[in-house]
């Protein structure tokens, strides 16, 4: 099929034609074993590096209309693969073949009132379709972590990443039809036409749950067309709040690792919260702009640092993905919770504190995928949380919040085993 202009009937009998294709495949995969999967996964990262040339190739053609089209040079970095981004990405691959099969673990085990047994036991949750921004190694870690886990993917990455998604979908596809496994578990969406995303939003009963994965524009239209479960994975609108006992020395580190170490990325603290009482205010503020981040607070803010710009409303609820950050000063850490229940998207959020008791506090009130302790907000990671991989970070209130790896893939059934219980 090719990229081109398709009309919503079109979009509608594409959808179903892939999520038809999808389902019968996920259904081949449910009968793969352990071994099959993990050796599915080995074949795909051998294919990979073989293929090498041509997927890097590939990626020097997103690059060229990539830099023709003015993207930005943090966008083009995230677009880039080189030899050693992709040896990375068939390690990947990799580890996920070694981590333990999800599907089938039971999860609880217990006897009924009336005596049989009863176990809640993982599967698939079926075919899951996925759209994403432009950066390739998502599309081999959403199809490693999908296929192991025993779910069929629909892919939608993003267009400046069109060449390479290509490729390195006929390389993973490639590898699993050497061992016997159906290509059709993973597909690549055909055309880049939005249309088809809203139809795959509307695809109830064929598509069993969409990740969406990316900024406002995404939001947008799942809020407009969704009518499949959604697990959002969308901006990082992240705080981080300086409480009155915060140990000066780590509070400044934290600071500025939270928004400078990459501050492109959806974990990057986008606001400071510092509470009235901390003393060392000051310096935390020139650390961070001695690093070269513009801020943008309010009044009490600008008295700690004139570097200070004002902030407006719209400061509060922006993701900045640059070097600028928005500052408030805080009387408590009542204050600090109620701005964040405000502006927070529901990703990560921080607390700085030496007191056992602000801490508890936050982590126990504040309501986010993940709340953090004398951490930074850029741990917002499913490598850096032990998990292997990660789809991405679940900012919404379903099953699986946070980093989403193979535990967040997973649905499960009951499983009742009697001896010939009637119900009276
Ligand atoms: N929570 C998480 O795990 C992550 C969140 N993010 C968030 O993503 C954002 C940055 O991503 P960005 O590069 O701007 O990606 P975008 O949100 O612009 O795009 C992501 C994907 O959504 C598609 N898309 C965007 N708008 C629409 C629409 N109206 N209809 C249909 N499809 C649409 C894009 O397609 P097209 O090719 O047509 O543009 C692309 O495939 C930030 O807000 C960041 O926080 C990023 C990574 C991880
Ligand atoms: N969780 C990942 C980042 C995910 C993310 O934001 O991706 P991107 O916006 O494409 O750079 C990490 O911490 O590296």
């Amino acid at each position: 099929m090719t990229d081109k202009t398709h009309s919503k009937t079109d979009h509608t009998s594409l959808i179903t034609e892939l999520a038809t294709a999808g389902r019968l495949a996920q259904r081949k995969l449910a009968r793969a074993t352990d071994a099959e999967k993990a050796d599915g996964l080995r074949a795909a990262a051998k294919v990979i590096r073989a293929d090498a040339a041509a997927i890097l190739a590939a990626n020097e053609k997103d690059m060229d209309a990539g830099r023709a089209n003015g993207l930005t040079g943090a966008l083009l970095d995230r677009l880039k693969l080189d030899e050693d981004r992709l040896e990375a990405i068939a390690c990947a691959i990799e580890n996920v073949a070694s981590l333990p099969d999800p599907v089938g673990e039971v999860i609880d085990s217990r006897t009924s009132p009336s005596g049989f047994g009863l176990e809640r036991v993982r599967i698939p949750i079926g075919l899951i379709g996925i759209i994403y921004e432009s950066r390739p190694n998502v599309t081999a870690d959403a199809a490693a972590l999908c296929l192991r886990s025993g779910n069929a993917a629909l892919l939608r990455g993003g267009s400046e990443a069109i060449h390479s998604n290509r490729a390195l979908h006929a390389a993973f596809t490639k590898g699993l039809a050497e061992v016997g496994l159906p290509e059709k578990a993973i597909q690549l969406m055909p055309t880049q036409d939005r249309e088809a995303v809203g139809a795959m939003l509307k695809a109830a009963g064929l598509v069993d749950m969409i990740v969406p994965r990316g900024g406002k524009g995404l939001v947008a239209r799942v809020q407009q067309d969704a009518r499949v479960p959604v697990l959002a994975h969308l901006d990082g609108i992240c705080h981080t709040y300086i409480h009155a006992d915060a140990n000066p020395d780590m509070a400044r580190e934290i600071a500025v690792n939270a928004k400078m170490r990459r501050t492109g990325i959806c974990g990057a603290m986008e606001t400071l919260l510092i509470d009235a009482n901390f003393p060392a205010g000051e310096s935390v503020l020139a650390a961070i702009a001695d690093a070269g981040c513009e801020l943008r607070g309010d009044d009490r803010a600008q008295k700690l640092d004139s570097r200070v710009k004002t902030a407006t409303s719209e400061d509060w609820d922006t993701e900045y993905l640059d070097a600028i950050l928005a500052v408030s000063v805080v009387d408590d850490i009542d204050g600090a919770m109620e701005h964040i229940a405000a502006h927070s998207s529901g990703h990560t959020e921080a607390i700085i504190t030496d007191s056992d008791d602000a801490a508890s506090r936050f982590l126990g009130e504040v309501d986010s995928a993940i709340v953090m302790h004398n951490a930074s907000t850029q741990f917002a990671d499913g490598g850096e949380f032990g998990l292997g991989a990660e789809i991405g970070i679940a900012t919404g209130r379903l099953h699986a919040r946070g980093p989403v790896a193979l535990e967040g893939l997973t649905t499960y059934k009951w499983q009742v085993k009697g001896s010939g219980q009637a119900r009276p």
